[in-house]
């Protein structure tokens, strides 16, 4: 595809990424409890236009802004990374190719400074 939400499979791509992407936090000791209150259709929702929305897809992203979501989780880069890592099983299981998982992961490193210790 042409653009990077083409190169991702769409919106079926997108939502089969974070499908996978819950289940690996399910499964992560580090990552599942900051998650034990949070709504897991909501999440699905906000986080698949958000990626749509960075990929260049049609989606217009209704969540909230970074910074007030992650407000007060004080998320470690320790955490963070592990996070990342979460995304890459996710994406891998998605069969999505190395080149196009480093560019949705590039659309996100900016959004890194709002999501550290806030
Ligand atoms: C580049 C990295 C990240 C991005 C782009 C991102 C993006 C998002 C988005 C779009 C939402 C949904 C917002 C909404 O409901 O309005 C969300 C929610 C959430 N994020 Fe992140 N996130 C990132 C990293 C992390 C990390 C590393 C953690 C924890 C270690 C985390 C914990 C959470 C939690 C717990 C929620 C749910 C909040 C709630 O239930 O109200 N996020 N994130």
């Amino acid at each position: 595809g042409s653009t990077l939400y083409e190169e991702l499979g769409g919106r079926s791509g997108i939502n089969q990424i974070v499908d996978n992407f819950i289940t690996e936090i399910e499964y992560s000791p580090d990552i599942f409890p900051y998650f034990e209150n949070s709504d897991v259709a909501r999440f699905h929702e906000k986080l698949s236009e958000h990626i749509c929305m960075l990929a260049s897809g049609p989606c217009a992203y209704t969540g909230d802004t970074m910074e007030q979501v992650h407000a007060g989780m004080n998320i470690s880069e320790r955490d963070f990374n592990i996070g990342v890592d979460l995304l890459i099983n996710a994406m891998n299981k998605a069969n999505i190719p190395h080149t196009t998982q480093n560019k949705l992961l590039a659309t996100m490193t900016p959004t890194r400074k709002e999501i550290i210790y806030k």
